[in-house]
């Protein structure tokens, strides 16, 4: 597998689509987070999730990927009709099993185990997916350097920056080879210029093995690396716009 990161990135063609979500409803107590959301994804797109806080983008995020069920509506995923599943119709085994097999998640804060190093953080998911440990850690070693990381391997979360400690996150959510990546804010804790190479590093990894990536945002210039921009408000999803993707190799 290459280690290179390519600069410049061909968008990939979005020809189907991967999630499809119709009539999203959750609600907490009283309140509405999402009030009837209908929003399709397609394979390969890399999507910037917006919106005020609170207007129910995680909770948008969590119901994609199956973390909670929501009152009303249906998630299906798959890009055929013979492999698309009915997300909300599995049970909570079948939803486990179809993150730890399909998606990877990263986080704003706090996701590393502090006791780790960085590889073995990143070999976690394929050890648990039964995989050996020396393959394992030839894989990890294998993203900490797609991720410009080849000489952090040894080094624990609290001798990383917090870029180098997102690089290890989304090393260790990629290296299962994820279908659909789930990012909530990952950038948010970052200064501009190692949310830029963290974006840079995402965007142009995703592009290169086809995966799916839901960002949210509340940082502009992050958005800026998407193909397409939607907008959550109150419940809803408000508006959706195409961006360039050409940006991430610039
Ligand atoms: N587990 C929960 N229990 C109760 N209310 C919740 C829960 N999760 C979310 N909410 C409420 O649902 C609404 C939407 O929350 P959500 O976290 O999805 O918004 P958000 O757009 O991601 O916000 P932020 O940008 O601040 O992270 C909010 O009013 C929030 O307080």
């Amino acid at each position: 597998m290459s280690t290179a990161i390519a600069t410049t990135t061909v968008p990939t063609p979005h020809t189907a689509v991967l999630l499809s979500a119709r009539g999203l409803r959750v609600t907490f107590g009283h309140t509405e987070a999402l009030r009837g959301v209908d929003l399709d994804i397609n394979t390969g797109e890399v999507i910037a999730v917006m919106g005020p806080s609170g207007s129910g983008k995680s909770t948008l995020l969590h119901a994609l990927a199956g973390v909670i069920v929501p009152d009303a509506g249906t998630v299906s995923y798959g890009s055929t009709p013979a492999e698309t599943v009915e997300i909300c119709a599995l049970d909570e085994t079948a939803r486990a099993r179809l993150r730890l097999t399909d998606f990877g998640f990263v986080f704003q804060f706090g996701q590393l185990l502090p006791d780790l190093s960085a590889i073995d953080n990143v070999s976690i998911p394929l050890l648990l997916g039964g995989m050996r440990r020396k393959d394992a850690l030839r894989q990890a070693r294998t993203w900490l350097g797609r991720l410009g990381l080849a000489e952090q391997a040894n080094q624990r979360p609290t001798e990383l920056s917090g870029g180098q400690a997102q690089r290890v996150a989304i090393a260790r959510a990629l290296v299962t080879g994820p279908r659909v990546l789930f990012a909530d804010e990952p950038t948010g804790s970052l200064d501009s210029l190692a949310a830029e190479n963290v974006m840079v590093l995402l965007t142009d990894v995703a592009r290169e093995t086809g995966t799916t990536v839901l960002i949210i945002t509340h940082d502009a210039r992050t958005a800026s690396y998407a193909d397409r921009e939607i907008i959550v408000r109150d419940g809803r999803v408000t508006a959706g716009f195409a961006l360039s993707a050409s940006v991430a190799g610039s």
